[in-house]
């Protein structure tokens, strides 16, 4: 069987360098360091985000999300390195922070205020004015599609129209730049959905989009980029499946599933077939470039006296392009 891909260091060394990417930057982060109390928490950190893109943020928790996301609203400033919003310095200027929201993960909203007087109170807060405040409270309440639920207090609301009506005010201003703290966590279904329309409509619509996710099929069915934080810097950054293809090529993962727990002899046979254990004690992998590398496999298992449940074959997927980079070194 072979089992050439992804060592690690195999890995490490077919890595090509990220190609140039299209699209108008909006946002530049170059060369960032932030320490937090004793931490250094990112280390010359590299980073642009263009206009009407969707960009998702991935990395484990701690890594660093949270502060990248208030380098950019100019909550923090940082230690050392440059950041640029709209060619303004968000830290400095007030006009650059006011071409972005930020939508946090919190529900920022008065919970015993309906959702219309919610947002007639943040658009006042923002400089709306009484005459303009109407028109821009209809137009965040149908992009959001929550007008059928206006006139409801948002003590009321499910998880999932309390985010909206998060995202509603967070769009009062015309942000031309959208940041949200896991916007998806605990909605259900179809609420997640409508929220990702939600998103999409706004992108189509010119205005960038910058996300955290722990959610990895969300990233990758959704985002035009993704960026992976790890170690303080941005590991890996670009469209899916371009990083899927620069670091597996055409592997793809073999998952033996065997039918009991195989003791010390088995596991060493398993080895010597190119097979590596996983979390889950039943199961064994390797990668493979071709059916040839996994088809003589059962027998090969056979002839060791292992008994096999099921053998997969797995495309690559971010969750392997996170295992390979957070096991790296930092
Ligand atoms: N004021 C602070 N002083 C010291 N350390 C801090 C401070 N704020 C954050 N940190 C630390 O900085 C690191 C990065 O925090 P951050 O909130 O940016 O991570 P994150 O990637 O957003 O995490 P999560 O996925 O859990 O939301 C964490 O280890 C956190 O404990």
């Amino acid at each position: 069987m072979e089992a050439s891909i992804p060592a690690r260091q195999t890995l490490s060394t077919i890595q090509a360098p990220t190609p140039a990417i299209e699209g108008t930057p909006i946002a530049d982060l170059d060369g960032v360091h932030v320490r937090l109390g004793t931490r250094e928490v990112l280390r010359g950190l590299n980073l642009s985000l263009h206009q009407g893109e969707i960009f998702a943020l991935l990395g484990r928790n701690g890594t660093g999300k949270t502060t990248l996301m208030r380098l950019l609203t100019g909550q923090l400033r940082p230690t050392s390195g440059n950041v640029r919003v709209f060619g303004g310095d968000p830290g400095r200027d007030a006009a650059t922070r006011r071409m972005m929201s930020l939508v946090p993960q919190d529900i920022a909203l008065y919970p015993r205020l309906t959702v219309r007087e919610n947002l007639e109170i943040m658009a006042g807060m923002a400089g709306l004015s009484k005459r303009e405040t109407p028109l821009r409270v209809e137009e965040v309440l149908a992009l959001v599609q929550v007008e059928d639920r206006q006139g409801d207090l948002i003590d009321h609301l499910s998880g999932g129209y309390k985010r909206r009506a998060n995202i509603a005010a967070a769009l009062l201003t015309r942000p031309k730049l959208l940041l949200l703290d896991e916007p998806t966590v605990g909605v259900d279904v179809e609420a997640r959905l409508s929220l990702l329309r939600t998103l999409r409509r706004l992108r189509d619509g010119g205005t960038s989009i910058l996300l955290t996710t722990h959610d990895l099929d969300e990233a990758r069915s959704q985002a035009d980029r993704v960026g992976i934080l790890a170690f303080g810097q941005m590991v890996e950054e670009g469209p899916v499946a371009d990083i899927l293809r620069r670091m597996f090529g055409d592997s793809r993962e073999v998952v033996v599933t065997l039918t009991r727990e195989p003791g010390d002899s088995v596991k060493s046979s398993l080895g010597r077939l190119g097979l590596a254990p996983t979390a889950n004690p039943l199961e064994w992998t390797s990668w493979s470039t071709g059916v040839e590398g996994f088809a003589s496999l059962p027998a090969s298992l056979r002839r060791h006296g292992i008994d096999l449940h099921e053998i997969r074959v797995r495309e690559p997927g971010l969750e392997h392009v996170l295992a390979h980079v957070e096991g790296g070194q930092p």
